[in-house]
């Protein structure tokens, strides 16, 4: 048997086919982390804002150089994109971006935001962070124009305190989301000292760290 070949692709991703009703605009949530690796604290996260904001798809976009973390020493972007996939290809309204990890130099998330709104003309953008990023927010490149390209989803993450203080109030909306104690970082001190990642990531991406050996030290 004989199968067609895939077109190829001209933006780079591999967004489900999802329609839309006709009533409304497409609202897309887009969860953005150096997902070094991707934890379920992430998956939690934006599957609770999916719902609760009605979103059509959320979007996952590896950070290509995550400047305020410049000081560490990161995984090579592919590991870090191969395992969003992983983490995501059972959800049919989760899908992985190469924005960022394809555009050179620092990342910074209005170029994100604008990128993805290239991808998806007249839709209602939702960006999703944690309560420690958005803590940090105003230290973002552009944030003042970033408050105008797309809504803030704040997220509830054990550890750290969410508020929304110095933020503009119609741009930023507070969410509690089931409390998820995971960080990459506990994830990778694991792995080096050999103690179990099981059920903190996904079942797939235990099985990529130990495939490529990732963060043995
Ligand atoms: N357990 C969690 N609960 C809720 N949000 C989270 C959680 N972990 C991470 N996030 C949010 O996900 C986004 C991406 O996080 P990131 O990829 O840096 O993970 P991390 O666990 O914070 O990594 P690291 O420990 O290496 O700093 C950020 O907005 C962060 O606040
Ligand atoms: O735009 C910026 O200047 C900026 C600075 C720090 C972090 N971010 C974004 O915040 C998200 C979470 O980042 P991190 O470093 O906590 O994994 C990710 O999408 C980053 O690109 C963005």
């Amino acid at each position: 048997m004989t199968l067609a070949p895939i077109p190829p692709r001209t933006d780079g991703d591999t967004s489900p086919a999802i329609s839309v009703p006709a009533t409304r605009a497409r609202r897309v949530g887009i969860m953005g982390g150096t997902f070094d690796p991707i934890h379920h604290g992430h998956l939690v996260a934006a599957s609770e804002v999916a719902d609760l904001f009605d979103l059509d798809e959320v979007v996952f976009v590896p950070t290509g150089r995550p400047w305020q973390k410049a000081e560490r020493q990161v995984s090579a972007a592919e590991h870090r994109y191969l395992m969003t996939v992983v983490a995501t290809a059972s959800n049919p309204s989760f899908w992985v971006s190469r924005v960022d990890i394809d555009r050179p130099g620092p990342t910074y998330t209005v170029d994100t935001v604008r990128d993805i709104s290239a991808l998806r003309p007249g839709a209602e953008l939702f960006f999703i962070t944690g309560a420690d990023a958005l803590q940090a927010i105003l230290s973002w490149k552009d944030a003042d124009e970033l408050f105008t390209m797309c809504h803030l989803v704040g997220v509830t993450r054990p550890g750290y305190h969410l508020s929304s203080e110095h933020l503009p109030s119609d741009s930023v909306t507070l969410l509690d989301v089931p409390a998820m104690a995971i960080s990459s970082s506990a994830v990778r001190d694991r792995v080096r000292a050999f103690r179990p990642a099981w059920y903190l990531v996904p079942d797939g991406v235990v099985q990529y760290i130990g495939k490529y050996a990732l963060y043995r030290g």
